[in-house]
């Protein structure tokens, strides 16, 4: 395996040398501290603010839980009783589906794809592709990503599925014909696209900050058409503030850009109300599904910016969200898996749960 394949956690939830670090999951009784992480950084001229940035960069790249900081918590439910495994409680979340059509709405890094590196070598294994394949046969299915669309399709390369890119900037229906492609029959694919505007501004910031953040060793910018990451994952902690530094010395100069964050990367977008929960009701629109009571959206997402996903599905009290994750996270997500690996065998389940159901006599 070459450096650039290894896989990455980004939490080492597991107690080595400090006897005081819980493990996960955590015993029953003790409940997890919620790193303090921003929910759009600030982009100012004074010192201060740079620190911040600094500060939830650490919280948003947590290495340990620290049984020390359990005494600030007001909530003393386990995460795990708030979230527990959409595994375990797999049977319940198909009672809950009885009646109901299920959208698939996937997530792609750290969800579909281990966190590795380099993000330019993100591959999704085949078993994934095969499975994500036969969910899409049964239920409509979408993957909503950060990435540019046209990356996340080279790494999915499943023409029958919706695929939102940028952050659901960028909307595309299947290629492929299929069942619930409405817009297919009259030949024209779903395209939304709610920030073109922005894509001169966009090209500009990413010749800019390729230029600012190349003396950081490890620094990563990607352009994904109508956003921009910058990695710091293989950046040295002490070059982090260095690194917000030139971000932020880039970004002053355009106010109509903002600044969120995900798994060890800084995401520059339009300011546009619009993110992966606008996406997904944009979908769930586009699919009939509207004011429907007989749909049951399922989203899987293991980053920050799936919680704006999460947050509508609450708010809507309608479907199920699931969040990916080793570690206990502040989440709006009801539902956890550890790693893709348990994606995979979610998915493979409620194929196999579907497929039953076609089968006279079962069930
Ligand atoms: O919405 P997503 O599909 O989860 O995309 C979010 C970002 O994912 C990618 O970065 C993350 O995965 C990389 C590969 O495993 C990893 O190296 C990086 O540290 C992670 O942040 C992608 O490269 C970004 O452009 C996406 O915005």
């Amino acid at each position: 395996m070459t450096k650039q394949n290894v896989l990455i956690p980004d939490a080492i939830p597991v107690a080595v040398r400090d006897p005081k670090i819980l493990p996960y999951p955590p015993p029953r009784g003790i409940s997890i501290p919620r790193p303090k992480l921003l929910k759009h950084i600030e982009i100012g001229n004074t010192g201060p603010r740079i620190n911040a940035w600094v500060d939830s960069m650490k919280a948003s790249s947590p290495t340990h839980v620290k049984a020390s900081s359990l005494s600030s918590l007001d909530d003393q439910t386990p995460w795990m009783d708030k979230h527990p495994s959409a595994l375990r409680m797999f049977e319940q979340i198909t009672s809950a589906s009885k009646g109901k059509q299920i959208v698939m709405f996937l997530d792609y890094d750290g969800t579909l794809s281990p966190i590795v590196e380099d993000p330019d070598r993100a591959f999704m294994s085949d078993a994934m592709r095969t499975v994500v394949r036969k969910v899409a046969r049964y239920f409509p299915t979408a993957i909503v990503s950060g990435r540019c669309r046209d990356k996340v399709y080279n790494f999915v390369k499943l023409a029958e599925l919706y695929y939102a890119g940028s952050h659901g900037m960028d909307i595309k229906g299947p290629s492929k014909g299929h069942k619930y492609n409405t817009y297919n029959k009259s030949s024209r694919a779903v395209l939304f696209q709610p920030a073109s505007e922005f894509l001169p501004m966009i090209d500009e910031v990413y010749e800019a900050l390729i230029e600012k953040t190349k003396s950081i060793p490890g620094a990563k910018v990607e352009n994904n058409k109508f956003c921009l990451s910058v990695h710091y994952r293989c950046v040295d902690e002490k070059k982090w503030s260095g690194l917000a530094e030139q971000v932020r010395s880039v970004l002053k100069a355009y106010p109509k850009l903002r600044l969120t964050q995900g798994r060890k990367v800084l995401e520059i977008r339009p300011t546009i109300k619009w993110d992966k929960g606008k996406a997904l009701e944009f979908l769930l629109e586009s699919l009939g599904f509207a004011d429907c009571n007989d749909v049951l959206p399922v989203y899987i997402g293991d980053d920050r910016t799936d919680e704006d996903a999460f947050k509508v599905l609450r708010e809507r009290g309608q479907g199920l969200g699931i969040l990916v994750s080793k570690i206990p996270k502040d989440t709006n997500a009801s539902y956890s898996l550890q790693e893709p690996s348990e994606v995979r065998d979610f998915l493979h389940r409620l194929v196999e749960w579907k497929r039953s159901l076609d089968i006279p006599g079962c069930k």
